[in-house]
């Protein structure tokens, strides 16, 4: 079975997709973090996150075992990753290593912003994730506050716009929820109502092969 879930950033995708992975059984890939690592490595050779040819080339020369470097969770590498995931060959790039992830039996669940739209249209499960910008902010800023961070919420709210600017309005692959996905508002759901809302939406949705 492959559960595609997007949404824009700090809705829940995350935390939803490892507790749907975990009870399902199955792998979880958050894409997110592909892209905050091109992002990384280019700022890391001091390159411009703006020039397409070094994105590009930092996305084809991305290592995977890479992924679980901390500092791909912070509040740059987020901000960066917006920026890189414009240019159409950063995306190209990074295209095939998603889609095997997915098509590797018994399948995965995989957050991101273009997984039921292009990365796997064919999804059995397609759940868009949301919640208003201000709640969204609110969560991003516990939870970096939680890991020692500095934190402006007024600052934390203008970047969550902006991405979400960015990441609508892009031209390859736009941040929208794919014609067959059902949404999920999360604004005044705890975590685990969202993930009971979450499992309601998987076990009920037709198109779902039992794979256990
Ligand atoms: N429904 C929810 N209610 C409150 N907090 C949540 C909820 N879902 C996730 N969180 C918290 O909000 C933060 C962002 O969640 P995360 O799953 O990382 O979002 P995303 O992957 O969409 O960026 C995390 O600290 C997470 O624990
Ligand atoms: N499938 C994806 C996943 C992320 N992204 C980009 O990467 C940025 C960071 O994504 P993320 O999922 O790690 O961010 P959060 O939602 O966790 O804040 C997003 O703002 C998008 O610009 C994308 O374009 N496509």
């Amino acid at each position: 079975m492959i559960v595609a879930i997007d949404g824009p950033a700090a809705s829940g995708k995350g935390t939803l997709a490892r507790r749907l992975a975990a009870h399902y059984g199955l792998p979880h890939l958050d894409s997110g973090l592909l892209y905050r690592a091109v992002a990384h490595h280019v700022a890391a050779r001091g390159g411009d996150l703006h020039d397409p040819e070094a994105a590009t080339q930092a996305a084809r020369a991305l290592d995977a075992a890479t992924l679980g470097d901390p500092a791909l969770r912070g509040r740059h590498a987020g901000e960066g990753a917006s920026i890189v995931s414009a240019h159409p060959g950063v995306r190209a790039a990074l295209l095939d290593f998603q889609r095997s992830f997915a098509a590797t039996p018994p399948g995965a669940v995989i957050d991101g912003r273009d997984i039921g739209t292009v990365i796997c249209p064919d999804a059995e499960v397609k759940i868009f994730v949301t919640a208003s910008a201000e709640e969204r902010a609110r969560r991003r800023a516990s939870e970096l506050a939680g890991r020692g961070e500095p934190v402006d919420q007024a600052a934390i709210l203008e970047d969550i716009r902006r991405r979400d600017e960015r990441d609508t309005t892009r031209a390859v692959a736009p941040l929208k929820a794919a014609d067959d996905a059902v949404t999920l508002d999360t604004t005044n759901l705890d975590a685990e109502a969202a993930f009971r809302a979450a499992l309601a939406i998987v076990e009920g949705n037709p198109k779902r092969r039992r794979t256990a």
